[in-house]
């Protein structure tokens, strides 16, 4: 694959307002890909979730005039036709782990899926480009620490334990967030992509 050596202005910056998120993408990627990062509450949009996730990446790239990451993650219920989506952080919020159960007490099919999709923008003015992530499994009764979001209730296919119960690592091997960015590794080695480190212009 040709290096075609793109030089960034800087290092990107992945802007997130969950800490969560940010610990995982920082344990995900070790050294892989230098990073800053930016605690900054980006709007919730509605949408299609790549849709989300594109204009999340354009208006954190305004924001901070420089290259950006960003994502924006789904949990999709298949009975549900993939809803609540994009809107699951205020399902979460509003009715909290037993409502999600019981949104799927009519159905017998619990099965859903998480959705990372990632978005890099390389400054203001280029046009996103994204990297999706995706993990099957299905919805259950809460089990597991409550430190992360929907972790309790999401079991993926293939383990007992939901994502709360596993160790951070293994959620990590698995996770559509992991799967997400194991994309997002490939394109920055394929791009080879350098950074004029040193203060930001
Ligand atoms: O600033 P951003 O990056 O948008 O952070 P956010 O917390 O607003 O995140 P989203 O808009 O992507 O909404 C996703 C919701 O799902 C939760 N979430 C995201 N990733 C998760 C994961 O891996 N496990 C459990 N919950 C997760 C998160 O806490 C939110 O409630
Ligand atoms: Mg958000």
């Amino acid at each position: 694959m040709a290096n075609r050596g793109l030089v960034l202005s800087r290092p990107v910056t992945f802007v997130t307002g969950n800490p969560k998120k940010l610990e995982e993408v920082r344990s995900i990627l070790g050294q892989s890909i230098p990073f800053l990062s930016l605690k900054l509450d980006l709007p919730e949009l509605q949408g299609e979730p790549e849709d989300i996730s594109k204009e999340k990446a354009r208006l954190a790239a305004k924001e901070i005039e420089g290259p950006v990451l960003v994502e924006d993650t789904c949990l999709c219920f298949n009975a549900l036709k993939g809803l609540p989506g994009p809107y699951i952080k205020w399902f979460l919020q509003k009715i909290g782990h037993e409502g999600l159960n019981n949104l799927l007490m009519a159905y017998e099919d619990k099965s859903a899926y998480a959705l990372c999709i990632f978005s890099l923008a390389l400054g203001p003015d280029s046009e996103p480009i994204t990297f999706t992530g995706k993990t099957p499994g299905k919805i259950v009764p809460p089990r597991g620490p409550n430190d992360f979001g929907w972790d309790p209730i999401f079991q993926p296919d293939g383990y007992e334990q939901t994502y709360a119960e596993m160790p951070k690592e293994e959620k990590n091997k698995i996770s559509h967030r992991s799967r997400a960015l194991a994309l997002v590794k490939s394109h920055f080695s394929e791009a080879g992509y350098t950074f004029q480190m040193g203060s930001p212009s």
